[in-house]
């Protein structure tokens, strides 16, 4: 069975009915396609096709993470977010936490440091409650004028008895063109935006983990190759693979890693995407997905602000009949 029939065959299961509670009994070692393959063969339309599957080396260990600095930052939509930046050592890259709330708090930002004074540590962001002109305690808000002492340990982040206690977290991978050059060939703009919507009126809050790996994991470079290969007739996965790439590049260690150190050990993940929801759970289960919180665009939902076009609806047909994505295809694009 190649890895879409299986995908979709998962699909089809009940572990994977859209909203349905998922703790799937087998965690894939590592996400598919971290490795591009080494070789290819011609498909009959001349498209190379993956390779069979080799088995994949279970992933002994996950990526060490540190946030190094967090920031408040006020946004055009009001709601006041945190940003924790980390570094790790599997990467140069510098994958990001978008924090809602502030009861969510990340263990390696607010460690204590050999040396530091109370200034570096509010600089770098390990402080509690707010900071002001006139604050010389990163663990007391002690400013003329202030609100109350704040704990001097952090605050652990909600355990949650039912899956809807549980905090939301969205996984995203980069996409410059989505999020910034205002591309409607994909809704990951649209996702984000929606993310962050949903997180800001949770009672729990929520997380995005933000990864760097634009693109399925191809860089930007190849994305715009992939770009020119879908206006010369091919879909999405077709164009990656006559790229010389696996249809899905990525891996989610990362944010297994990240979500660990914000203290996020059960979550409801907003993804329609099955590889991600097995693959953040972690090789040892570190992270349990609760609830599977469907992403389903808003134009699908006859609501007004979202991604919509032809391009938009072949790249949402494909992840759904080629990438086994939980959607439920509407009419206009079953033909
Ligand atoms: N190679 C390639 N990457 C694309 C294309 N369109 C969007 N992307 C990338 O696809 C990724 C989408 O990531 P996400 O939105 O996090 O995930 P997803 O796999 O769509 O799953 P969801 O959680 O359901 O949204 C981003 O890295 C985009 O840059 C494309 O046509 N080709």
């Amino acid at each position: 069975m190649s890895r879409t029939e299986s995908l979709q065959s998962e699909a089809s299961g009940k572990d994977w009915l859209p909203g349905s509670l998922v703790s799937p009994s087998i965690t894939p070692v590592m996400t598919p396609g971290t490795q591009t393959p080494s070789s290819f063969e011609l498909g009959p339309k001349g498209v190379p096709v993956e390779p069979q599957p080799v088995p994949k080396a279970l992933m002994k260990e996950l990526p060490k993470v540190e946030c190094v600095v967090r920031a408040r930052i006020p946004t055009t939509q009001g709601s006041e977010i945190f940003l924790h930046l980390y570094t790790n050592n599997m990467d140069n890259k510098e994958h990001l936490a978008i924090v809602f709330g502030d009861q969510i708090r990340s263990k390696s930002l607010d460690a204590v440091r050999p040396g530091e004074t109370e200034f570096d540590r509010m600089v770098r962001g390990a402080y509690t409650g707010r900071l002001r002109p006139g604050r010389t305690s990163s663990r007391f808000d002690d400013s003329p004028h202030s609100s109350p002492s704040l704990p001097t340990t952090s605050t652990p982040a909600p355990s949650s008895s039912s899956p809807s206690d549980a905090p939301l977290v969205r996984i995203h991978s980069e996409c410059y063109t989505g999020e910034t050059a205002w591309s409607a060939r994909c809704d990951c703009g649209e996702q984000l935006d929606e993310a962050a919507r949903l997180m800001s009126i949770s009672p729990t809050g929520g997380a995005v983990v933000y990864l760097r790996q634009e693109g399925r994991g191809i860089g930007l470079g190849e994305k715009l190759k992939a770009y020119n290969l879908q206006d010369l007739g091919n879909d999405t996965v077709q164009a990656n693979l006559l790229l010389r790439h696996p249809a899905d590049a990525r891996s989610y260690g990362m944010a297994t890693a990240i979500l660990m150190d914000l203290g996020l050990k059960e979550v409801r993940l907003l993804t329609n995407n099955p590889d991600k929801i097995a693959a953040v759970e972690g090789p040892g289960k570190e992270v349990v997905v609760k609830e599977r919180v469907p992403m389903v665009p808003l134009a699908w939902r006859g609501l007004k602000g979202g991604v919509t076009g032809k391009e938009v609806g072949e790249y949402l047909k494909t992840k759904i009949t080629q990438m086994g994505h939980l959607l439920p295809m509407p009419d206009d694009l079953q033909q």
